[in-house]
């Protein structure tokens, strides 16, 4: 027996026990009325999936206007209800504006049996999916709220952060497609975020994608999206990702390693505001901000052929560079405390400071990772430490492979290839372990991996 509520509303004692006998048999409760008026005393008119409602109630008056009456106060107090409207034959007309006025349907008197039961069955399919899909909206704008809340704040007050972030709120509100350039562990990502919340489009989400991480056979499913059966492994209709950040920012992180065909493929969807889904010949529009982001020099890879320049040219309207953290002095201190904290909250160990050996340490280091590094460097010191005051002692940095003095005609991509292996060697091939100490991503260390053929 199906769960749903009906109620059935006709001056006609007749009428309401024909259908309240028709219709029992297959929804759980069924309410019948004979008086329109009694549907304010229904506290929990709400739950109710279909109400039957006649058009006309007053003997000799067949104009419907009672129905209309009915049908928008029922609406207002119940609006998610399907509402079926039973009018006599010759009436169509009336049932017809009905249905304009938000009616779901209607049924002629006399009704046949078996049209009335599939025409209650449509109505009830009906709400249900109108009450999934409300559900779902709502669910939907709670969790674009926690995703877009739940991100790190931006910690520095040095004047080369000041003078990113003054630029970044600048040009948040604009629709300037932006480029954001530094060396890895920056905070690009952070940037980006902060250019999506400072947007008109912050009640949407930002869908970042490393498109170093996507090889070159998922390209097109992963940002596209495909259709059931498009390849072997396309088993149901899947939205690519510039679908998904439809009405909201697409992040592009690591556009500089993306090949040149997949730059010709990007490039067609920036121009066009299209994406095809991999297996269908259906365009779907995507309005999206676009905001990129890499740590490669794209003028100079234009220049050896190696990035599309009309590709450049359309992601790069405004371009913000994060300057690496050795020229943020007065940040390294801050963003220490900072992550000092949360990682002692995170691992029980609140009331630890850092002594001035410490300090002068961590001040003193080149943070060749930056900020990715320093995070990586104090939840280590936090995890180890065995007092509350943490000393130098309690950051260890890797023994550095650019001994400069010793090692004059080496070059640097030598030295970072020379880290990288040692690093490998040391957590015995565990490529997360290995780019954890390097203070990279493991995207970027595999990227590093296939440059330096390692
Ligand atoms: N100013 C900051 N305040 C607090 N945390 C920061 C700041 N900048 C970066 N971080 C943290 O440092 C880490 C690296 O930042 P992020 O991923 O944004 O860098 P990135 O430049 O995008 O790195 P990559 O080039 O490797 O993708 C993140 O965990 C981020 O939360």
């Amino acid at each position: 027996m199906n769960q749903g509520k009906i109620l059935v509303i006709d001056d006609k004692k007749s009428v309401l026990s024909a259908l309240e006998l028709l219709l029992q048999s297959e929804y759980k409760t069924l309410t019948t009325l004979a008086n329109p008026n009694g549907i304010t005393s229904i506290s929990d008119l709400k739950t109710y999936n279909v109400i039957l409602l006649d058009m006309n109630f007053s003997a000799g008056v067949n104009t419907g206007n009672e129905g209309f009456f009915w049908l928008k106060r029922i609406k207002k107090l119940a609006p998610d209800t399907s509402i079926i409207m039973m009018t006599a034959y010759g009436d169509v007309e009336l049932a017809v504006r009905a249905l304009k006025e938000g009616a779901t349907d209607f049924i002629l008197k006399p009704w046949e049996n078996n049209k009335l039961l599939s025409t209650v069955r449509a109505a009830y399919q009906l709400q249900q999916s109108r009450k999934e899909v409300s559900h779902l909206k709502q669910k939907t704008k709670h969790l674009k709220q926690l995703i877009n809340k739940s991100k790190t704040p931006i910690i520095g007050n040095s004047k080369a952060i000041n003078q990113v972030l003054k630029i970044t709120r600048k040009v948040a509100k604009t629709k300037a497609n932006i480029l954001i350039t530094g060396e890895n562990g920056t905070g690009k990502e952070l940037i980006a975020q902060a250019i999506h919340n400072g947007s008109s489009r912050k009640d949407e989400v930002l869908v970042a994608v490393d498109m170093g991480a996507i090889t070159e056979s998922l390209f097109a499913s992963e940002l596209f999206g495909h259709t059931k059966g498009a390849f072997t492994d396309a088993h149901g209709d899947r939205a690519g990702k510039f679908e998904t950040a439809n009405g909201g920012t697409l992040f592009l992180d690591e556009i500089g390693n993306l090949s040149l065909a997949l730059q010709a493929k990007l490039l067609a969807v920036l121009q066009n505001r299209v994406v095809f889904r991999v297996g269908s010949n259906t365009p779907i529009p995507v309005d999206i901000r676009l905001v990129c982001a890499t740590n490669c020099n794209l003028e100079q890879m234009v220049e050896e052929g190696l990035f599309r320049e009309d590709l450049l040219y359309r992601i790069n309207t405004i371009q913000i560079e994060v300057p690496p953290l050795r020229s943020r002095d007065d940040d390294i201190f801050l963003l220490a405390e900072y992550f000092l904290n949360s990682y002692a909250n995170k691992y029980g160990k609140s009331g630890l400071k850092l002594n001035a050996s410490a300090k002068k340490k961590l001040q003193n280091h080149q943070w060749p990772g930056n900020i990715r590094e320093l995070q990586h460097t104090i939840e280590r010191g936090v995890i180890l430490s065995e007092h509350n005051i943490l000393t130098s002692n309690d950051f260890v940095f890797k023994k550095q492979a650019f001994s400069v003095t010793q090692e004059m005609n080496i070059t640097l991509d030598d030295m970072e290839k020379t880290m990288i292996e040692n690093a490998l060697i040391k957590h015995e091939q565990n490529f997360s372990a290995a780019a954890h100490q390097l203070g990279i991503t493991r995207q970027t260390l595999y990227n590093k991996i296939k440059r330096y053929g390692i």
